[in-house]
């Protein structure tokens, strides 16, 4: 397997008031192999989302650099930046950030029709699948006010999906959410990401972080530990092993 995403030596520092700063990620150095689902756990201010912003261009490093698919995107303008995040990626975040005047459907297609030559039939018929896929193909007409949060959040990944992302990023995508419907968006999730999608959250839960397969800790803006757990799928009944192995590393290294 290739890696789709290489990070050397990033840092990031913003202006603290006029002669200071706050230095946020420190060195940070990371590889994320094509199709791998990853979580970053970490104290509250060590920088995950930051990370998670940075290497997915939403915002910019101060240095180091940053690969995807192979070719560095650090350097690269605001436009190219902006197309590269609307065709190759997906962002699902703990507030799901839809339109409220649009309908469930609408608000889905809305990433896929930005391109002036896309067929607004074919990605009707791909957003009601995409719904179909999430089991919300009901709400398709509805107005967006009226779903649960968990509804909106299946709506946040099928918005995601519209354009066939190599990646998705998800902040806290499960944080606003109970646990039922917690467990609904990780087994979304998890189907993604088998049907081939990488896939990179940010969690405080560790019973999220424990449905992924490679766990990063992050303290004070480095990356200072990793636990590879496998690929979950489903059909494995190990998942109390694999929660209770996960809490008792993350307590072995001070979390
Ligand atoms: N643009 C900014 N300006 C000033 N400080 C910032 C900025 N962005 C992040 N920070 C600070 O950098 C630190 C890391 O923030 P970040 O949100 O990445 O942490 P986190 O690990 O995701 O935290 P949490 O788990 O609470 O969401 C925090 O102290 C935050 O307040």
């Amino acid at each position: 397997m290739s890696n789709i995403l290489v990070a050397r030596n990033i840092n990031k520092k913003v202006p603290l008031g006029k002669d200071n700063e706050l230095h946020i990620l420190k060195n940070v150095n990371l590889e994320i192999e094509e199709g791998e689902f990853i979580s970053v756990m970490g104290p509250s201010g060590s920088g995950k989302s930051t990370l998670l912003y940075n290497i997915s261009s939403m915002d910019r490093i101060t240095s180091g650099s940053v690969e995807f698919k192979g070719s560095e995107i650090s350097k690269r303008n605001e436009e190219e930046l902006a197309k590269m995040r609307l065709k190759n990626m997906g962002f699902i975040f703990q507030d799901i950030n839809l339109l409220k005047n649009l309908s469930v459907i609408d608000n889905m297609m809305f990433p896929a029709l930005v391109s002036k030559d896309a067929d607004k039939n074919a990605v009707n018929q791909k957003a009601r699948k995409l719904l179909e896929m999430t089991g919300i193909e009901k709400l398709a007409d509805n107005n967006i006010t009226q779903g649960s949060g968990g509804q909106l959040q299946r709506v946040g990944i099928c918005r995601a999906l519209i354009n066939d992302p190599d990646i998705i990023f998800g902040d806290e995508p499960t944080g606003a959410l109970d646990s039922k419907a917690t467990e609904e968006i990780m087994s979304i999730l998890a189907d993604v990401n088998q049907n081939g999608t990488t896939v990179m959250l940010v969690t405080h839960d560790a019973k999220v972080a424990a449905k992924t397969e490679r766990i990063l800790l992050m303290k004070d803006g480095n990356l200072v530990a990793e636990k590879k757990l496998g690929k979950y799928t489903a059909k494995h009944d190990d998942i109390k092993e694999r929660e209770e192995s996960l809490m008792k590393w993350l307590v072995e290294k001070g979390f």
